[in-house]
């Protein structure tokens, strides 16, 4: 039996480029925790996560009561995390348990494939794809961090009008071969974001189209701009706020609806199946418990006809390993999955594995996750973390740094 030994929580920051959303503006680094996690018998398990301060604290209380723990035991992971956390509700927000559990967890899937020399896919019941399918994740953005020397242009230009976000796409299209295009909106009036989809579905007619306003838009103007789009996308990601808004534009659009802002935990899934809400939820191993309860939640969604996308944040190579693994054993995981990835410039992992080829990564087939961590790597983008003075995701005061006056989108339009 092979148990866990110790857990190093390692926080880090890499450079992000200013991109625009409905609360505001990337600062200059986002911020991860990479988990170490040793096994007695000299395996080490990686996973990654938040960072923010009370994240980290809650990350620290679970990883302190982890030693001792065989590696196989999922439930008993779950046990333990739930034991450390206090009981607290989440009307709309993520389950805290899940949230905690979820880089632990991974870094048991990566220890066992370790051990057993097989990669996690393997454990999640095998591979239904070889390789998974990601999205060009567009966003509007400034050329820069204004005021930062260095970082100013940065190599996507700036990108402001629906011109900006066509050679944007071209940019990404060309260098990852990407063949479903999903648009950040919400920080531009609505025709204009729509002025954008219809510009790209012109030049990219194959390409399946999506547009996130992260409810940046009332319902009366969703249902408006559904039937303006009608035809265009694919699915249309979070126009309005809460499972009674969206259930109100969806009673009015053929369009399927997404979410990953209404549906958060699994507490949600009855209300919004109920209200007929939603008609795609996106998954996202980082709050839905890790890789085996997000598959879980992806049965639930086959049982009651909802499609599966997945959603990511700002992240590096080990949850972008994570998430094709994931991805590949998960069969109504259909649509092509979100990723930040390729606006990153620096990692914590060893390059080679991981590549987009015709907008796909490849499993990996090493054992455990397959990706290898660069120490020398994790050493600097701690050192940044530590330099770089952020604590946690704020797009909002960041914002208000160069327009004081802002004040986030939210059901704006
Ligand atoms: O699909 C989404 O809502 C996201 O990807 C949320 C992210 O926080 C995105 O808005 C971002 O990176 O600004
Ligand atoms: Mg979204």
């Amino acid at each position: 039996m092979s148990t866990v030994a110790r857990i190093e929580l390692t926080p880090v920051a890499f450079a992000d480029p200013p991109l625009l959303n409905v609360s505001g503006v990337h600062e200059p680094f986002a911020l991860r925790t990479i988990v170490q996690m040793w096994t007695d018998d000299g395996l080490v398990g990686l996973g990654e996560t938040y960072a923010s301060d009370d994240h980290l604290a809650r990350l620290q209380a679970v990883a302190d009561v982890l030693p001792g723990l065989d590696v196989f035991d999922l439930n008993g992971l779950r046990r333990r995390v739930s034991t450390v956390l206090a009981p607290g509700g989440i009307p709309n927000h993520q389950d805290p348990v899940d949230v905690v559990m979820s880089p632990f967890e991974v870094a048991l899937l990566d220890a066992q494939g370790k051990q057993l020399g097989r990669p996690v896919v393997d454990l999640l019941g095998g591979a239904v794809r070889d390789e998974v399918s990601f999205s060009a994740y567009l966003f509007y953005k400034w050329a820069g961090h204004p005021g930062r020397p260095g970082q100013e242009p940065d190599s996507w230009a700036e990108a402001l009008d629906p011109d900006g976000i066509m050679r944007q796409a071209r940019t990404m299209i060309e260098q990852y071969g990407f063949t479903a295009i999903k648009l950040k909106g919400g920080v531009f009036p609505p025709e204009q974001e729509a002025e954008a989809v219809r510009a790209l579905a012109a030049a990219f007619p194959e390409h399946k189209l999506r547009i996130d306003p992260n409810c940046a838009w009332t319902v009366d103007t969703s249902i408006r701009l559904a039937r303006e789009l009608s035809g265009i996308l694919e699915y249309l990601e979070d126009p309005t706020p809460g499972i009674d808004g969206m259930a109100e534009v969806a009673q009015h659009t053929e369009i399927p609806l997404a979410t990953n802002m209404c549906v958060v935990a699994f507490a949600h899934l009855k209300p919004a199946v109920l209200a007929d809400a939603v008609q795609v939820v996106l998954s996202d191993h980082h709050y839905w418990g890790g890789l085996r309860r997000s598959q879980l939640l992806g049965g639930i969604c086959g049982m009651f006809g909802l499609g599966l996308s997945m959603h990511s944040n700002s992240h590096l190579g080990i949850s972008l390993a994570a998430m094709t693994h994931l991805a590949a054993a998960t069969p109504n995981l259909t649509y092509a999955c979100d990723t930040h990835y390729p606006w990153k410039t620096e990692d914590v992992i060893k390059p080679g594995v991981l590549s987009f080829e015709s907008g796909s990564v490849r499993v990996p087939s090493g054992p455990g996750l397959g990706v290898e961590l660069d120490d020398d790597a994790l050493g600097e983008l701690h050192e940044q973390y530590l330099r770089c003075g952020i604590r946690k995701r704020d797009d909002t005061t960041y914002m208000r740094t160069f327009h004081p006056a802002f004040t986030p989108n939210t059901a704006r339009w």
